[in-house]
This record gives C-alpha cells, structure tokens and sequence, in this order.
C-alpha cells in the first residue's frame, strides 16, 4: 500500500520585509482532510506564511509543492501566474478575515456565489441558481437574501457568504485567516460550529491562522506555534495545548486561561 502523500509540502520558506524576517526558515506538510493550525501573537508571521503559500506575497527561498486534483506534485515556482489564478478560484480558496476583502459588496449575493461557477465553465442559469441556493443553505443563510446586496448583511452573514462563495467550487485545500476575527463572541461561536461541520462533511484541507486558542481547540488537528517568523513548537492541537513545552506556547496557553 502506498503511504498518503502530503497535498501540501513546504520546504525552508523564507519572507522578510527589510531587516525584518517575517518567516524564518517554515517547512511542514499538510495531508488530506487535515485542518492546521497556526497560533502566535501580532507579529509572529502568521498572515505572511499563509499569503506566502497563496502566491500573494513572492517568496526569498524555499519550495511550495502542491499535490494537484489529477494527483500531479506541482511545484509552485515553476508554474506560470495564470495556472496559479486558475488553482486559486478551483482547488484552492481563501477565508479573509474582513469578509469585504473576499466578497465583492457591489453584487448580489447570489452573484457572489454564482460568478465563482462561471469562473469555472458553468453557464446554465437555473444550474447556478439551484447551486447557490443550495450553498446559501449549507452556511446557514435563508435563500431569500440570494438577490440582497452583502452590504445589507451583518458581519456573521457576510463571513457566511464568503465561505459559501470560497466552497461553491469545492475546493480542497482553504486558507483561513482569522476567519472568526472582529465577530461578537455568540456569532463566532455559531460560525466555529458551522465551520467545523463543513470541514468534517467535506473533508476539506485547512491551514487556518489565528490569535484564538479557543478557535484552534476546536477545529484543528496539527497545531504549530509561531514565534518571531519560527515555528517554535508543533504537534497534535490537544498535546501542545494541555503540555505546552516551549515557554512561549506555556504563556501563550495561561493567557486565555485567565477570565
Ligand atoms: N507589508 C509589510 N511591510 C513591512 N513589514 C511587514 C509587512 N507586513 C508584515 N510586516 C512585519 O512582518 C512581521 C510579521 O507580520 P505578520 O502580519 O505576518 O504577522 P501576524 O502574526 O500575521 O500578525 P497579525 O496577527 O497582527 O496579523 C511583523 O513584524 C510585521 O510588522
């Protein structure tokens, strides 16, 4: 039998910004339906690492493989910037923090979700409306707002919409930064229940960035603490939470431990 192959392999990646080096040296893969998280306070290099894996931010040194859906390792400096456009709208997807950054405010909802299918080739009308209706459904918001601008949407709808918009494709592979940054506590918490039900039906590989402990507790896997651009700690998210071995991950740990 063949061991599973990583979908996503990084090899000693490099990102400074002037004397500032934002990620130091970051290798790790990602397997199938694993969700990673990546915890550390403002500043450790968390947002670079994920829009250094992207494509959004160009990389010094080191290496992106990306096992594509043909089952073809596709190494990301190699490939031409359009197939990396064309990844990103069909086997990739990113969770913005601001859903306003992922949507686009001046369409309707249903055209949100909908113009990602026709990125990819579908053209039927009533096609595209079944499946956006059918995605509005899976992320929690009632098919009548389909022809509602996003603008008139709360903050927790938006963050919704954006993700129905990001899995219309199916993606395999999503990036989340702060997915649940900037919500009130109730609706992060609903939004956390949400993502960890479509994570699991899906089985959707995630890399998933955030301050929250709380957040990384309940969806993620792997865990890699990051700490002045390093990885300074790494492992199964429940070990390196209830036996945190690097002082930084202790502290970080006591500190949402305190009400
Ligand atoms: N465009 C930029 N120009 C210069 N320095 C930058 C830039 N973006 C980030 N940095 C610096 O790189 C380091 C890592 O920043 P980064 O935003 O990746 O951290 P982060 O862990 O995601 O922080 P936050 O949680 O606040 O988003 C920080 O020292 C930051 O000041």
């Amino acid at each position: 039998m063949n061991p599973i192959e990583p979908l996503l392999t990084v090899k000693n990646l490099n990102k400074s910004y002037g004397s500032t080096q934002a990620c130091n040296n970051i290798s790790f893969n990602l397997y199938p339906s694993q969700v990673l998280g990546i915890v550390g306070e403002s500043g450790s290099g968390k947002s670079t690492l994920l829009k250094a894996i992207a494509g959004v931010l160009p990389v010094e040194t080191g290496q992106i493989t990306y096992l594509n859906r043909q089952g073809k390792c596709l190494d990301f400096q190699q490939i031409s910037e359009s197939y990396r456009r064309q990844l990103m709208r069909t086997e990739w997807g990113f969770v913005q923090q601001n859903p306003r950054d992922g949507l686009r405010m001046n369409i309707t909802a249903g055209a949100n979700i909908g113009e990602r299918l026709m990125d990819v080739g579908v053209r039927n009308y009533g096609k595209i409306r079944q499946e956006v209706a059918y995605w509005l459904e899976q992320v929690e918001i009632d098919s009548r707002w389909m022809d509602e601008l996003p603008i008139t949407f709360s903050g927790g709808m938006q963050q919704r919409l954006q993700i129905a918009r990001v899995l219309v494709t199916k993606p395999r592979l999503i990036l989340m930064d702060e997915p649940t940054g900037g919500l009130d506590v109730s609706v992060q918490a609903r939004l956390l229940d949400l993502l960890r039900s479509l994570v699991r039906n899906l089985h959707l590989s995630v890399i998933l960035v955030t301050h929250d402990i709380g957040v990384v507790r309940l969806l993620a896997h792997r865990l890699f603490v990051m700490k002045n651009g390093k990885i300074v700690e790494c492992g199964l998210t429940d070990q390196v939470l209830d036996d945190p071995q690097h002082p930084y991950t202790q502290q970080l740990v006591s500190a949402t431990l305190i009400p």
